[in-house]
């Protein structure tokens, strides 16, 4: 028997089919996008407002170099047939070039394709690297094991703690202890926030699609335009308010134009919802607040670097280990997949906010400094720091999957 959320849900798609009013969809990044294309090909009306004067939202392939960098997403995490991007990814004929397979211990890297270095220069040797891993592994299996059976969570950082407590033989010295850092950094990347922001549990819970990550070396713009194709979507219309009466919506933006709708779909970031940027009349129910409250939002950020030949190793990314995940650096080697002389380096959490509050020329500098701790002798090739030769882009609110933790501790 169908619920009452599912029978609510049934009646407003049937109310929307005989209204003559539009469905109104709020954003038009992706999820916006999609949800707007499935309306419209079930034959539903459907306008988008948008905020911003381009759509695509935290996707944002840029092409002032003269071919595409992906400066918000650039990867297809679980290229597999259940992804629902997949058919049109194929249909488009774009290529994925992949980085890793489904079981990388980091995150969407596979340990193949690497080259650490420490402050000095010196390359971190390989078979180190694949040895902390594996600690890193146990480290992963004793906090599945410490969070198993309890519906508390912590921090990732302090699971970390605790199970280095418990095990002092996971602990590692020198060398180690800064890769294990890496390792630690590659997550924070992954999560956009800081292994003290990090739900533990999420992190043990979280499933991903099969088939590994792809980046998409022809950038994600296609696919936005594809999903964009023939809607009506208005840009530079950010929505403040959305009000529902009489079995009708209104919609009103920072301008104070008016939409009236049959329905509206809400597909801002999560950082908008959170900071109340929208009025909803009547309020969200206390669930959604409680679902909102829930989850917090991070950062990260990417610079991209052209220069005028690849003065680095052939591998598909660069990274400098430090004794803190914070002092960790982390580049994406665009030459190898596509050919392009072009490093991507990509702060995440604390890192990113700092770097956020640089200058872009300065955000560059700090990005090359990091490069020649790697590769001292790579600075000279580096094209003059000009616009044409630097990309910066910071993105302030990005969702992130973490959830706060309570303030008890797990009981052992
Ligand atoms: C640097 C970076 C790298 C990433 N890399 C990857 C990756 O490789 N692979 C991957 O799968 N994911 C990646 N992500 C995450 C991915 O980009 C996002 O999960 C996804 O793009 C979010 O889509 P969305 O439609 O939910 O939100 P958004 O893309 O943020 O779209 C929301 C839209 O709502 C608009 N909006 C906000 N407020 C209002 C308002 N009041 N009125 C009207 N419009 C409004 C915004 O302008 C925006 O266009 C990355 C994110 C970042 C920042």
């Amino acid at each position: 028997m169908p619920s009452g959320s599912s029978l609510y849900l049934q009646s407003a798609v049937e109310k929307s089919r005989s209204s003559s009013l539009p469905i109104v969809v709020i954003g038009a990044g992706i999820a916006g996008l999609g949800a707007a294309r499935r309306l419209h090909e079930a034959g539903f009306q459907v306008t988008i407002l948008e905020s911003r004067d381009r759509i695509g939202g935290r996707i944002d392939t840029n092409y002032e170099f003269g071919f595409p960098v992906d400066m918000g997403a650039s990867w297809l995490h679980g290229a597999c047939a259940q992804n629902p991007l997949t058919p049109l990814i194929a249909s488009l004929h774009l290529p994925l070039y992949q980085t890793s397979g489904e079981n990388s211990v980091l995150y969407d890297h596979d340990l193949e394709s690497y080259a650490l270095f420490d402050m000095d220069g010196h390359q971190v040797p390989p078979d180190l690297v694949t040895k902390v891993g594996n600690v890193f592994e146990q480290l992963v299996e004793e906090i599945k094991k410490l969070l198993g059976g309890t519906t508390e969570d912590i921090s990732v950082r302090k699971a970390i703690e605790i199970v280095l407590e418990r095990r002092p033989d996971l602990r590692l010295q020198g060398l180690c202890q800064k890769v294990m850092q890496w390792y630690i950094c590659r997550l924070e990347g992954w999560f956009a926030a800081d292994a003290d922001n990090i739900s533990a549990s999420f992190w043990i819970e979280e499933e991903l699609l099969g088939g590994g990550h792809g980046l998409m070396i022809k950038g994600y713009a296609p696919v936005v335009q594809a999903l964009a194709e023939g809607l009506n979507i208005h840009l530079n219309c950010r929505v403040k308010h959305i009000q529902r009466k009489f079995g009708e919506v209104e919609v009103t933006a920072e301008d104070n134009r008016v939409w009236k709708a049959s329905a509206a779909i809400v597909c801002v970031p999560l950082g908008v919802l959170k900071a109340d940027l929208i009025k909803f009349e009547p309020p969200l129910p206390d669930w959604k607040m409680a679902a909102l409250d829930e989850m917090g939002v991070g950062k990260e950020n990417k610079i991209a670097l052209y220069f005028k030949e690849a003065c680095w190793p052939n591998v598909d990314f660069l990274g400098i280990v430090a004794t803190t995940s914070y002092g960790c650096s982390y580049f994406l080697n665009l030459h190898k997949a596509t050919g392009h002389p072009v490093l991507v380096y990509m702060p995440a959490g604390q890192l990113a906010d700092d770097i956020e509050r640089l200058s872009d020329e300065a955000a560059a500098r700090f990005a090359v400094m990091q490069l020649k701790r790697m590769l001292p002798g790579a600075a000279a090739p580096v094209t003059p720091l000009t616009p044409a030769s630097v990309y910066v882009l910071s993105f302030k609110i990005i969702v992130a999957k973490v959830r706060p933790w309570p303030s008890r501790r797990i009981h052992l």
